[in-house]
Formats: structure tokens, sequence, C-alpha cells
């Protein structure tokens, strides 16, 4: 199968006087499996909508495998595009929904009829293509709707919350399939999701958009270990974000709260910045005072199962601290006083 990169230039896009994409830019690679992450709407979905074509054309430049694509009608793009919704024919088999796009291509009969049934192979369904969508699971028509779009040979699959209408367990098995179906096509694929967990377990890279802009590209650790923002460290993983500002004293850096409170940072962190973001896993309580230690109070505890969540009141702020449970092992009780050891080793000052 052909796969294209994409690249975005400056895309601008407005509904009347609200500017809904404010500069826009991004490189996908051939291949790739990019994610766009972010809340309700930061745009993820204008962004990929005006990939496909749908939607008031936007200013700037689109390129699919080198071509700019921003005057082309939808169908001229070689994109397919797989919806929320699934959009499956409701009076036709899964065949014929499958063959659908091909028909309409005006390909040969027996080709078509070779193309679905590889299609309706690599979605494991071949054996239910004589049945309607209604008798169809939500996961085997969200198949279907990925068999339809891929067997027309796109250079590039878009993906709109494929999977926000199936049920939890059946969205994590669906996403391996995904993941699975896109390494054996390598086709390049953009999902959009405002499901960190869903772009963390099958993105190769993934932009995080806010408001329009996008706020940072990354790997998925890269993304969780380096944020550049307070709003990318909110929106991956619990981020502990205490304030204050970096002091240097005899070559040691350390970051100093606003409640005085110092934590001494790891050689060569000496970046400036009024906020210091902690993992919950990056801390340690315990009973007693010690260097890099904040003093706080428990204000809540939580039995997670694995671990125990603790919410502690300490250095201006509540900070959530996940232990590992040990069974027999005493717990820290509400009210106790207490100390987060922090390891700034993996913190980052922002
Ligand atoms: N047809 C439209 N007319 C006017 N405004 C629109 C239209 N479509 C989207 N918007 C606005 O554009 C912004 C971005 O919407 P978009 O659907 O791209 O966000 P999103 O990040 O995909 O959110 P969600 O996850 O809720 O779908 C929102 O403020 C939305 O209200």
């Amino acid at each position: 199968m052909k796969k294209a990169g994409i690249t975005i230039k400056d895309l601008h896009l407005s509904f009347g006087p609200t500017e809904v994409l404010k500069g826009v830019n991004l490189d996908i690679k051939p291949g790739e499996f990019f994610a766009f992450l972010g809340p309700s709407g930061s745009g993820k979905s204008t962004l990929l909508r005006s990939i496909a074509g749908f939607g008031p054309r936007p200013k700037g430049s689109i390129l699919i495998g080198g071509k700019d694509v921003v005057a082309l009608d939808p169908w001229k793009r070689n994109v397919g595009m797989v919806f929320q919704s699934y959009a499956l024919w409701p009076h036709m088999s899964v065949r014929d929904n499958v063959a659908f796009g091909l028909r309409e291509r005006r390909i040969p009969a027996a080709d078509i009829a070779t193309k679905v049934q590889e299609g309706l192979e690599l979605v494991g369904l071949a054996h239910l293509a004589d049945r309607m969508p209604n008798q169809l699971s939500g996961g085997q028509q969200q198949r279907v709707a990925l068999a339809r779009t891929v067997v027309t040979e796109p250079e590039v699959l878009l993906l709109d919350e494929p999977l926000s209408n199936l049920d939890a367990s059946l969205r994590v098995q669906m996403r391996r399939e995904l993941l699975r179906l896109q390494r054996k096509l390598g086709l390049t694929t953009i999902f959009v999701t405002h499901d960190q967990e869903e772009a963390n377990t099958t993105s190769d890279r993934m932009a995080v958009l806010d408001g329009g802009v996008i706020q940072q590209i990354g790997t998925p650790q890269e993304l969780y270990d380096t944020p550049a923002n307070l709003f990318v460290a909110n929106f991956l993983g619990t981020a502990n974000i205490l304030e204050g500002k970096v002091e240097t004293e005899g070559g040691q850096a350390r970051f100093r709260t606003t409640t005085g409170d110092t934590l001494a940072l790891p050689e060569g962190k000496t970046a400036s910045g009024t906020n210091i973001v902690l993992r919950p896993q990056n801390i340690t309580l315990q009973r007693d005072p010690g260097a890099n230690a904040l003093a706080g109070q428990v204000l809540h505890r939580e039995f997670l199962g694995g671990q125990i969540r603790y919410l502690i009141k300490a250095g201006g702020a509540e900070i959530v601290v996940d232990q590992s449970h040990r069974a027999g092992r005493d717990w820290f009780e509400p009210g106790m006083a207490v100390h987060l050891l922090a390891n700034t080793d993996s913190a980052v000052v922002l």
C-alpha cells in the first residue's frame, strides 16, 4: 500500500468570526501512527477534517505526499476517513458496504470481490459478509468501517474518535487491533482522541492541541517526561505543580516554593521557571523530615489495589502521591503529619 507523509504549514481556519485553527504547523512521516490529542473544542476534529477536505477551506497549506491538497475536493485527495459513528449503510450487507467505495471508483467486479474478501479477512469478518449492519456488535461495525476504508487503498488513514462508541474493554481490544492493522499495512494514520491512554498506547508521536494551537509534538514518553508547558504537563497524566523560583548557590540549584520549602535540583538542571512539576510516583512519603523533604498533612486516601493514592497538603498545593501497596504495611492516615521526599531527577521546571 502507498504511504504518504503529511506537511501542514501555517494553517488557519475560522467558522464565521471565530478562529478555530490558529496557525498549525506539522510534519507527519510516511507510515507513522500519529495522534491528535486535546480536550473537547481544542480543534482536533477540525484539523483532521481539513486534511480530509471537509468543512470550510482553511488558509495555509496541507501537503500529502508533497502535493498541496488545500484546494482539492475530498474525493481527489486519496485519504480514507473512519468516523466515530461508523456511518455504515443500514440497508446494505457487510459485503456491499465494503464494496461501496470500490464500485464508486468503477473497479471491475472480479477485482472488487477479491478486494472485499481481503479487506474482510484483514479485520477478521469474512464469515459475516452477508450480515446486515444491525446484526453486528459495535466493535464489528467499526471493523466493517475500517475494512471499507482500507480497501480503497488510501495514502492516509484518518480516524475521528473511532473507538468512542465502544465500551471500555472493547476499546482496549480495538485499539490493539487498530495498531496491528496499521503496522501490517504501513499506512500513515492520524487518530483523533481526547483519551490520553488511547493516544499513548497507539501512537508513534502525537500533537497535543489546546485552543486551536499545537502545544507540543513528540513521542508519548517525551511529552510525559518533558512537557513544554503547564497545559501539557496537566493534560498527560497527573501533575503536581508547585509554585516558586529557582535559586542557585555555590553551583547547586534549588527550587524554593512560595511556602519557603526547598528542593535540591540535580546537577545540570538549572532551568529557570516559576513552577516545578512532580509526578505522583516520584514522591515518597515518610514519617520523618529529611533533605529534599517537604512537610505536609494527609488530606485524603484512596485504595486503588496495586497502589494507595494520597492527597497531601504541602508546599502551598494539594499534592497527589501514589505509593505501591504491600499487604500488611501500615498506611498513612488522613490528618497525619508526613514528609514528602521528592525525586527531582525526573522533575521538570517550567
Ligand atoms: N460547523 C461549525 N460551526 C461553528 N463552530 C464550529 C463548527 N465546528 C466546530 N466548531 C467550533 O470549533 C471549535 C473546535 O471544534 P472541534 O470539533 O474541532 O474540536 P475537538 O477538539 O475535535 O472537540 P471534540 O473532542 O469535542 O470533538 C469548537 O469551539 C467548536 O465549537
